[in-house]
């Protein structure tokens, strides 16, 4: 369990708190979505949870966060990486070797993983990325998906009890995207794994989250789950995030009191939703 209580941060160098006011309870094995404008303050919040703040940038910091039981303030950050295992969004920052095996295998022998545990870790996190014939690659070598789809076998070779992932699906094809989230949505089902994704399209979001989070200048504006939130479009669109045209277009239906139902997700979800409309 996450609890981010009263939240708020205010780094060094920025004149007032860029993240203010935060209270989000996130249960074990959720998915959550996190979704804003440029500078909303999303990344902020991933530091948060990753223990990058307070640990590595000084700021101002007020409430809590706890993961686990953990307060990140009162734990170091070796502490804080032992349950989250986090995807930022620079991923070439976070590369500590230049080959792909080598770069799986780092974070486990640093966390001490028993030897005869090591290879099938490493096969299995590239293989569920879909990675396996990039294993003796150098990694500046590849592109930028290849890059995160490195990044993220990473992390899951660690098999983290909370993964937090900063715009991991950013260089990555539809196809690509939609996959990485199956597959995380595969962790939190099958290995109880909470899963933390920050993400621009919120179409992908609300298909996967099952918690939606909206932040608006550093402040949650929305945190349900996905179809309540989708129901606020024209207020999302004012902040900054547009919905897809069919979210908005049953939306409008549903104010012109043409229609009764849940807000959709998708072209699919509507052309359901307008056979109703219809009959
Ligand atoms: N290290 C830092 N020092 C000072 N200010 C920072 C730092 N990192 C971020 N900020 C500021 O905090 C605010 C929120 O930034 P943040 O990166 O958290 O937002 P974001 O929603 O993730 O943005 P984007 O979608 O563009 O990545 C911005 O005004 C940003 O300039």
């Amino acid at each position: 369990m996450i609890e981010i209580s009263n939240f708020s941060f205010k780094y060094r160098e920025s004149d007032q708190p860029v993240v203010s006011g935060i209270d989000l309870t996130i249960p074990d094995g959720a998915f959550v979505g996190i979704t804003g404008a440029a500078g909303s303050g999303k990344s902020t919040l991933t530091y948060a949870l990753n223990g990058i703040i307070p640990h590595c940038y000084p700021g101002d910091f007020y409430g809590s966060v706890v993961i686990d039981g953990l307060d990140t303030c009162d734990v170091v950050l070796t502490d804080v990486s032992q349950v989250v295992g986090s995807v930022c969004q620079d991923v070439d920052s976070q590369f500590v070797t230049s080959i792909v095996e080598d770069e799986v295998l780092y974070g486990l022998e640093n966390f001490g993983v028993p030897r005869d545990e090591i290879e099938g870790r490493v096969s299995r996190a590239l293989a569920d990325m879909g990675i396996s014939d990039l294993r003796d690659r150098v990694i500046s070598s590849l592109s930028g998906g290849q890059k995160q789809k490195v990044a993220i076998a990473s992390i899951l070779a660690l098999n983290p009890r909370v993964l937090v992932l900063d715009e991991p699906t950013a260089e990555l094809d539809p196809a690509s995207s939609q996959a990485v989230f199956d597959l995380l949505a595969r962790y939190a089902r099958e290995h109880g794994t909470t899963v933390v994704v920050v993400e621009q399209k919120i179409a992908l979001l609300s298909q996967y989250a099952d918690l939606l989070v909206i932040v608006d200048e550093g402040r949650i504006r929305f945190a349900d789950e996905p179809a309540k939130v989708l129901e606020h479009s024209d207020e999302l669109k004012r902040i900054g995030v547009n919905c897809p045209r069919s979210t908005t277009l049953m939306n409008r239906l549903r104010a012109e009191g043409l229609y009764g139902g849940a807000s959709v997700r998708n072209v699919r979800e509507a052309r359901e939703a307008l056979k109703e409309v219809l009959a």
